[in-house]
């Protein structure tokens, strides 16, 4: 688990630049078996916020605090050993050229003193398990982009870290390579408990294996949350961005609802059950988030206008969060 506690950091000017407020008043928790997608423009302070999770960059205030142990107060003794709780992996695979891909797993095992023996075993392990079982004795020029990433990610697991920081781990790779490391990440988050931050300028990314989101802007949170929450507020600008408002034809009188999650079929279902009235679908976004679906419908609801309006106060109230849901009735 990883709490960020009012973290800032800035940069010094120099006497040509002006200092840089990359991170202002940030405060973010990511526990465990989460995968934490951090978006944001360039220049949003993204890669800065991953650097200071292991400390690579120093906050000018604030705490970081890693499973319990506040990272910011140790010597640097203490904290190079902390560290082995966190791997990291990046966009341009940072593996050594003159290793083979096992040797680049061991290698932070040779640098923590592990025996030979047993860091050629868990490398071994570790290649296997990431798919690259008959790559062992390969070098990184021979393996292909996805490859690459998978190996670095076995050598970011080699010391058994619980966190594993992402810094647009999937930038340089070609889609179907994206999506089978994206989809390893999510498997190896959940098999090994987790806590992974994957930073990445792509909404889809997000789309496809966080539950959770945090938008940086100008180096502040603008919104984070678990992806179902934050979809399902009108005002958040990741709202729309996960899943966007459909257009429906204009003129029509409609209401625009949010669903999804495990109900997500319960909602027109109740409402054809109870009113007598007739429900049409007139646009609609459908996203696979995660692993739930959500749906933004625009729906025509006709009948005696008393008997619209009870159903449309029980789109409202169905639940608390519907309220937000029913975010725009237009006459
Ligand atoms: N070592 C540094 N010295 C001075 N300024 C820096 C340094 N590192 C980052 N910055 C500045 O801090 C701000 C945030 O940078 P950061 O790299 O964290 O953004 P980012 O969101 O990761 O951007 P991108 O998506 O382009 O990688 C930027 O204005 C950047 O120029």
């Amino acid at each position: 688990m990883i709490t960020l506690s009012h973290i800032s950091k800035t940069f010094p000017g120099t006497r040509r630049r002006q200092p840089v407020i990359a991170l202002d008043d940030v405060s973010l928790t990511v526990e465990r078996g989460q995968v934490m997608g951090v978006v944001g423009p360039s220049g949003s302070g993204k890669s800065t916020l991953a650097r200071i999770v292991n400390l690579l960059e120093r906050p000018t205030s604030g705490t970081v605090t890693v499973d319990g142990v506040e990272l910011t107060a140790l010597s640097a003794g203490r904290l190079n050993e902390a560290r082995r709780t966190i791997g990291m992996i990046f966009q341009q695979f940072n593996l050594l050229d003159s290793r083979t891909a096992l040797a680049n797993v061991e290698l932070p095992l040779e640098l923590a003193g592990v025996g030979r023996a047993e860091r050629r075993a868990r490398a071994t392990e570790l290649l296997e398990r990431v798919g690259l079982a008959d790559k062992l004795g390969s070098h990184p020029a021979q393996l292909s982009g996805g490859q690459r990433q998978r190996v670095a990610i076995a050598r970011a697991l080699a010391p058994r870290p619980s966190v594993l920081l992402c810094d647009e781990a999937t930038s340089a790779l070609d889609p179907a390579s994206t999506t089978s490391v994206l989809a390893l990440l999510r498997e190896l988050t959940d098999e090994l408990d987790l806590t992974t931050v994957l930073i990445t300028h792509e909404m889809d990314v997000v789309k496809r294996v966080c539950d959770h989101v945090t938008l940086l802007e100008g180096g502040r949170v603008v919104d984070s949350g678990a992806l179902g929450d934050v979809v399902r507020r009108p005002q958040s600008p990741l709202a729309t961005r996960l899943l966007p408002h459909p257009q429906a034809p204009v003129g029509e009188p409609v209401v625009e609802v949010t669903v999804g999650g495990a109900d997500h079929d319960l909602v027109l279902t109740e409402l054809i059950r109870r009113f007598d009235v007739r429900v049409a679908v007139l646009a609609g976004s459908v996203e696979t988030l995660g692993d739930q679906r959500f749906g933004r419908l625009q729906l025509r609801v006709d009948g005696a206008p008393e008997t619209v309006r009870e159903a449309l106060d029980y789109l409202a109230q169905a639940t608390p969060e519907r309220e937000l849901e029913l975010t725009r009735a237009v006459a």
